[in-house]
């Protein structure tokens, strides 16, 4: 399960469609949310967007990893659809904020990497934030008030990656998923692989 957590607009989203286009092995988590949807978001694919009513029901009959208040809005992770990657074997990676994090780690800890992004300068999340070009002056607002909040935050975190550049970020993304990936422990079949070829020499 890999995290990415950031303050709002230091390019989570951007990263993650870069790397789910590079890497076959990673599914994309579709979280719940009660915000109403961006021009061009997609319900299914940016998120699933529901009504409160419905959010609290999911939520109740425990259809939810985790879920958390984010910008006065909703939001969770539906746990069938990953228990379904997870199962077959498949990487998960969640956009998700550090409440969603600290609960995956509550049940989680050794299956969890995690990864905060920082920008660069203020002068970069405020610009990226405008550059978006959908959201309100008002919600610009909003999220450029919680960054260092959020930035408070990247203690918690395994990795930091500062996203100057895209490509360059996912190219230290990458390494970070190869690596974990690589950890003895995460190696499925290894110690009958190993004893075969003992048993060959
Ligand atoms: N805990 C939690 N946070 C989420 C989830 N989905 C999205 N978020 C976080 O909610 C925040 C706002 O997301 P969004 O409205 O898409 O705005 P954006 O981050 O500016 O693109 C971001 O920090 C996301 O990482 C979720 O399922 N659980
Ligand atoms: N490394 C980068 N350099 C310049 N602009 C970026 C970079 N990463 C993302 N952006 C732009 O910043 C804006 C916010 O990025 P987004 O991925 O939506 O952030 P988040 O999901 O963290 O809120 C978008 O317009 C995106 O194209």
């Amino acid at each position: 399960m890999l995290v990415l957590s950031s303050p709002s607009g230091a390019g989570k989203t951007t990263l993650s469609r870069k790397l789910l286009a590079s890497d076959d092995r990673i599914t994309m988590s579709v979280s719940v949310t009660t915000r109403p949807p961006r021009p061009g978001e997609v319900d299914g694919k940016d998120y699933y967007f529901v009504d409160v009513p419905t959010f609290h029901r999911m939520r109740d009959e425990g259809e939810l990893l985790e879920h958390a208040v984010v910008f006065d809005n909703l939001y969770g992770t539906p746990r069938p659809a990953v228990e379904l990657a997870l199962s077959a074997g498949r990487d998960v990676l969640f956009d998700i904020d550090w409440q969603g994090t600290q609960q995956l780690g509550e049940t989680a800890q050794q299956d969890l990497v995690k990864v905060f992004l920082l920008p660069p300068t203020a002068a970069d999340l405020e610009q990226r934030l405008r550059s978006r070009a959908q959201d309100s002056e008002e919600v610009v607002h909003q999220r450029m008030a919680k960054a260092s909040d959020e930035i408070s935050h990247y203690t918690e975190y395994d990795y930091i990656i500062i996203n100057h550049e895209v490509d360059d970020s996912l190219v230290k993304l990458t390494a970070i998923l190869q690596a974990e990936r690589l950890k003895r422990r995460r190696l499925t079949g290894l110690s009958s692989f190993v004893k075969g070829l003992r048993d060959a020499l």
